[in-house]
């Protein structure tokens, strides 16, 4: 699979570091306007790390372009006649529609929007897939890639803003519950060092354990909360605090936020 990289900012250098990790590409493309988040892979093997779009959509039949909204139209028209019918385009801009690059490269071209989060650079994202009518023929392809940097879900492109908040930005949301986890440790008197540890295993722990078992939340904090004892004191009060509703009340936020990007 040769596999170019359009824009290797901070999910453009994510994919880059899960593709190298798993070796998966005959060649591999990187092109931005400055390259200095994966000159690193200067040395690995089959990888060109350039300044030259062009070059990297000539040598590549699948396309990733990991440009801001306001940069990918002008990159699209720029490299629009040389992408061919044999081209499979893939997108990560938030709120850029399938028909905004249909309208600019063609109905007939193979585009599949995909929505990462940086935890692609460990193998570990969770990547929602939608894909134009010619772009369906090679969703597969797109699970096939992305399957390796983690886990893919396709989906209808009307979900993909709302998979954008819950996933790609969500991580952000969870790492900042981290956090604040952290925070409280060391008001209850841990080093910042042995906090954060904590505080990370045990969000890891709660992960896996829902994952692992398939159980329902509520039936995992059922076997925490001792009657009249000290989880669900913290529990309730968290909730008194509004912690649910502030969720979703951020995600809600976030979510009217990229619909008026999308409309911009
Ligand atoms: N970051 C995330 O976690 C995340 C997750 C999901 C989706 N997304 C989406 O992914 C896209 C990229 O986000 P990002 O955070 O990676 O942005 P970013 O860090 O700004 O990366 C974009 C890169 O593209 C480069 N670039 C700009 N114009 C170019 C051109 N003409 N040719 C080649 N490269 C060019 C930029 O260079 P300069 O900095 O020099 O302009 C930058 O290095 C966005 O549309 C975002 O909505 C991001
Ligand atoms: N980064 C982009 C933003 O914050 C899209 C999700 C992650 O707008």
């Amino acid at each position: 699979m040769k596999i170019a990289i359009i824009g290797t900012g901070n999910l453009g250098s994510s994919i880059a570091k899960g593709l190298i990790k798993n070796k998966s590409f005959t060649s591999l493309y990187l092109s931005d306007k400055n390259t200095s988040q994966v000159n690193e892979f200067v040395d690995e093997a089959y990888v060109t790390i350039t300044n030259n779009n062009a070059a990297a959509v000539e040598n590549s039949d699948v396309v990733i372009f990991a440009l801001q909204p306001r940069h990918i139209e002008g990159v699209l028209k720029e490299i629009q006649p040389l992408i061919t019918e044999e081209h499979v385009v893939m997108s990560v801009a938030a709120g850029f529609s399938i028909a905004k690059i249909e309208a600019i490269l063609g109905e007939d071209k193979h585009i599949i929007r995909v929505m990462p989060n940086t935890a692609i650079s460990i193998g570990k994202s969770m990547t929602c897939l939608s894909a134009n009518l010619v772009g369906q023929l090679k969703i597969e392809l797109a699970k096939t890639i992305f399957n390796q940097l983690g886990t893919t879900m396709v989906i209808p492109e009307e979900q993909i803003q709302a998979a954008t908040v819950i996933c790609a930005s969500g991580i952000a949301f969870w790492m900042r519950l981290v956090r604040a986890t952290t925070q409280g440790a060391i008001q209850l008197g841990f080093e910042a060092e042995e906090a954060h540890q904590l505080a990370l295993q045990t969000c890891y722990g709660a992960a896996s354990l829902l994952k692992e078992s398939g159980r329902h939340p509520e039936a995992e904090i059922d076997r925490v909360t001792t009657p009249s004892g000290c989880t669900i004191e913290g529990l309730n009060e968290m909730e008194h605090q509004g912690l649910s509703s502030s969720l979703i009340k951020g995600i809600t936020a976030s979510f009217e936020k990229i619909n008026q990007i999308k409309n911009s």
